[in-house]
């Protein structure tokens, strides 16, 4: 009886989804656009708990692998699996759900709402009190925006950020706008966090402090990071693995030494470079 009562329990398990290692695999991921082959055959796999920059020349296809992560494109061919979830036929919706967030390249943050009401934004697909109780303002949304408030506040403080709450997006510098971003994305409660170049346009101090707030979370929050980045000196200090992009290919991963030692590596971006 305990015999038959643990392989129901192992195979419910199994069913399930989002109960397989917090692990992201891609594998053969291919997608064009007219002629333009943005990915090709592209396979990798970031294991739990880690820490992987994603760089490659301009064009090289690393926001189209995101793009196809968070499911705003469909592959032409391939798979990408997520926590033992394939996420290659899911909407969007339904990938925020298995915890799947991301940041983008340009801020966009809503100007007319303050910063913790940006932030308390990143929840959106958690809205179980509804559009109707928040038209109608019944007990259960108030209930509901005030767990949000506070759970948006601290996170705010996870990131350095209180002061900021009741601030303009307008009024901050990019650096604290792209952290504020940051904390929107965290809203979701995710366990894969995708950040799309959070260094551009950051000053010198503002990016080795990004580093650190990046360690820092994926301490906190138990996090997979991927992050897509041309600084370099950020993504080597930071990440435990790093897979490089060129012309929509996997042209090299391993340990950041290894990769930027990598002739095939260097000849792709003196080629970018000229
Ligand atoms: N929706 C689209 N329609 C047409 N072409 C696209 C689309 N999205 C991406 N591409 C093309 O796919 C290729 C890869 O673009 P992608 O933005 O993924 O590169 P990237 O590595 O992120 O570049 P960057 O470092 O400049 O941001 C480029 O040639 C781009 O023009």
């Amino acid at each position: 009886m305990a015999a038959e009562h643990s392989a129901a329990t192992a195979a419910r398990q199994t069913d399930r989804p989002g109960t397989g290692t917090q692990r992201l695999e891609l594998s053969s991921v291919s997608i064009s656009f007219g002629g333009i082959r943005a990915l090709r055959e592209v396979s990798l796999t970031v294991e739990a708990g880690t820490i992987c920059g994603l760089i490659g020349p301009n064009g090289a296809g690393k926001t189209t692998l995101f793009n196809c992560v968070t499911g705003v494109y469909q592959p032409d061919s391939g798979q990408i699996r997520w926590d033992g979830v394939e996420l290659t036929a899911l909407p969007r919706r339904q990938i925020i759900k298995h915890r799947v967030a991301r940041t983008f390249q340009n801020v966009a943050l809503f100007p007319e709402l303050d910063v913790i009401e940006n932030v308390m934004l990143g929840a959106h697909h958690r809205d179980r009190a509804g559009v109707a109780a928040a038209a109608l303002r019944l007990p259960r949304f108030r209930r509901q925006e005030r767990d949000l408030r506070q759970q948006a506040a601290e996170i705010l403080g996870s990131l350095g950020l209180e002061r900021f709450a009741a601030a303009s997006p307008e009024d901050l510098t990019l650096g604290t706008a792209k952290r504020v971003e940051l904390a929107r994305a965290l809203m979701s409660e995710p366990k894969l966090l995708l950040l799309d170049e959070p260094a551009s346009g950051l000053v010198h101090s503002e990016v080795r402090e990004l580093g650190e707030v990046i360690r820092t979370l994926r301490e906190r929050y138990d996090l997979t990071v991927v992050l897509v980045e041309h600084h370099m000196e950020l993504v080597m200090s930071l990440a435990d693995h790093v897979a490089v992009l060129a012309s929509g290919q996997r042209l090299a991963y391993g340990p950041p030494a290894a990769v930027q030692n990598d002739p095939a590596v260097i000849a792709a971006y003196l080629g970018s470079a000229e």
